[in-house]
């Protein structure tokens, strides 16, 4: 299928306001104004403390080559000052975490949960057969779109199998949110 390609540059983008604020970075809406369309940036700051090249470029590069419908993709990125814009797709339902926190403080219900996870397992079935491990599946990590539509995002700490060259196939580094 023909992917249209989206204009790379800030100044294709008119930034709303902040939807998620992450240990590494900030999630705005916005609008990709040639396309007239409301997309998601996440701004990801090379100069903060601890920041890690390798990852933030790897990030990237996984959320720009996966395709799957579980799986959230990036649509393109590029370098802006000191800062990585990557964009995707608007997930106008938010998270998990700000469905429960806001709705949900007890839970949802089981046959939710069922429903919810059986398609982020979809989302992770699909990473793992192409050598991604996510390494960080949380509630926080787990979107929705205006559709009702489940997309496992947030590639920051995952890792690919493949990458050592010798097919390494295990991964000994404790990453990923303590409780989870
Ligand atoms: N495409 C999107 N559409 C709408 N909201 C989003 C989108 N991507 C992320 N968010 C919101 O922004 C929050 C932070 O995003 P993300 O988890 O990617 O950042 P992070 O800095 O890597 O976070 P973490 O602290 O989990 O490592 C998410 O929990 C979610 O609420």
């Amino acid at each position: 299928m023909h992917k249209r390609k989206y204009p790379i540059g800030p100044e294709h983008y008119t930034l709303y306001e902040e939807v998620g604020q992450g240990v590494s970075a900030s999630v705005h809406r916005a609008l990709c104004i040639p396309f007239n369309e409301v997309v998601a940036i996440k701004i990801l700051d090379f100069e903060r403390d601890n920041c890690d090249l390798n990852s933030i470029c790897r990030e990237a590069q996984t959320m720009i080559l996966v395709d799957h419908p579980n799986v959230l993709r990036a649509h393109c990125s590029f370098v802006n000052d000191h800062n990585l814009w990557v964009v995707m797709p608007y997930m106008a339902g938010g998270s998990c975490l700000h469905i429960l926190k806001a709705a949900y403080p007890d839970g949802f219900e089981e046959v939710v949960i069922a429903t919810i996870l059986k398609e982020a397992l979809k989302g992770l079935e699909y990473l793992h057969h192409h050598g991604h491990i996510h390494r960080d599946v949380k509630a926080g990590n787990i979107l929705i779109d205006s559709r009702g539509a489940i997309k496992l995002g947030d590639f920051g700490v995952s890792a690919c199998l493949f990458d050592s060259g010798d097919r390494q196939r295990t991964r000994n580094t404790f990453v990923g949110t303590p409780c989870w």
